[in-house]
């Protein structure tokens, strides 16, 4: 299969070196067009890739079109590419925010056309074949082309049919949440950085605490709960900085960060 990327920037990268690196495709059948068309040419020569000099080559080029592009791009990208997109079996991947599939077959006029689309929700994780993605197919998609969906993003990482009801709680706890981890590692290194340690010693020993724990998490049946629990000595140091952290608002601030993320998400549906 031959996959087109319109719109190549921070994401479309990460995922473009993602299946290259696990080898889901092959350099050659990747494709790519940025508006900023110099950018995508030098991105697809980096990768080994194609570029195009406009977004209808593309489409004629590829089986899949993946839009990279920012939210409110999407109805322009997609008035572009409508007519190669009619006379061809396309299938058409999203990975925006806060865009439901109907909302792309409604503004954008391909209700008549039968198009299959798929919307992703990936987080930028796949860069390095840890992503979290979740994949819904609109009433057109064919359970191959979903499964085909399902499976690419599944070689970069984890991924989940999801119905689209959840994409915006799944956008808060996955597709945004390296932004907020990366915080957290922050705000643990710049406490480190006030007890005496450097900040590139800080930054090294909070990675890797919290690359630690996620996996130890991943590899036993316990809940996180439970292993609070285990890591908790009675009497120790642990139970002293968590007591602390809960009384601080920690959980509530988290809940509430989410809340943030999946009303923002909601917000930019209806912006549409
Ligand atoms: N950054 C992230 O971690 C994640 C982003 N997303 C979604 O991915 C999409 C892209 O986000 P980013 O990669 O962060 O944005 P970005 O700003 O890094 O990349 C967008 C690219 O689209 C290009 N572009 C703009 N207008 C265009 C047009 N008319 N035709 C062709 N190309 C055009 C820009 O030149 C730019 O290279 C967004 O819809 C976002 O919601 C989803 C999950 C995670
Ligand atoms: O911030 C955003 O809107 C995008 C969607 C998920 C991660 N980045």
């Amino acid at each position: 299969m031959k996959i087109g990327f319109i719109g190549t920037g921070n994401m479309s990268g990460a995922i473009i070196k993602g299946i290259i690196d696990s080898k889901f495709v092959d350099a050659s059948d990747v494709h790519l067009y940025d508006r900023n068309v110099d950018f995508a040419k030098s991105r697809a020569e980096g990768f080994g890739a194609n570029a195009t000099d406009t977004a209808t080559e593309l489409v004629e080029a590829v089986d899949y079109i993946l839009l990279g592009v920012k939210p409110h791009i999407i109805p322009a990208v997609v008035k572009e590419i409508r007519d190669s997109l009619a006379k061809n079996d396309k299938v058409l991947i999203s990975i925006a925010a806060g865009t439901s599939t109907e909302s792309i077959l409604k503004t954008v006029g391909l209700a008549n056309m039968e198009q299959s689309i798929i919307r992703v929700m990936p987080n930028m994780n796949v860069m390095v074949g840890e992503g979290a993605s979740a994949v819904a197919g609109n009433e057109n998609a064919t359970e191959e082309q979903v499964e085909f969906v399902k499976d690419m993003f599944g070689t970069i990482g984890k991924s989940w049919v999801l119905d689209e009801h959840y994409f915006s709680a799944f956008t808060a706890i996955s597709g945004s949440m390296p932004a907020y981890v990366f915080l957290f590692i922050d705000s643990i290194a710049r406490a480190g950085v006030k007890h005496g340690l450097t900040k590139a010693m800080a930054d090294e020993i909070a990675t890797q605490a919290v690359l630690g724990s996620a996996k130890t998490l991943q590899g036993t049946d316990d809940s996180a709960w439970t292993m609070v629990d285990k890591v908790s000595s009675p009497g120790g140091t642990t139970v002293a900085g968590l007591l602390e952290l809960i009384d601080e608002g920690f959980i509530s601030d988290v809940v509430a960060g989410v809340d943030a993320t999946v009303a923002k998400d909601i917000e930019l549906g209806k912006q549409k």
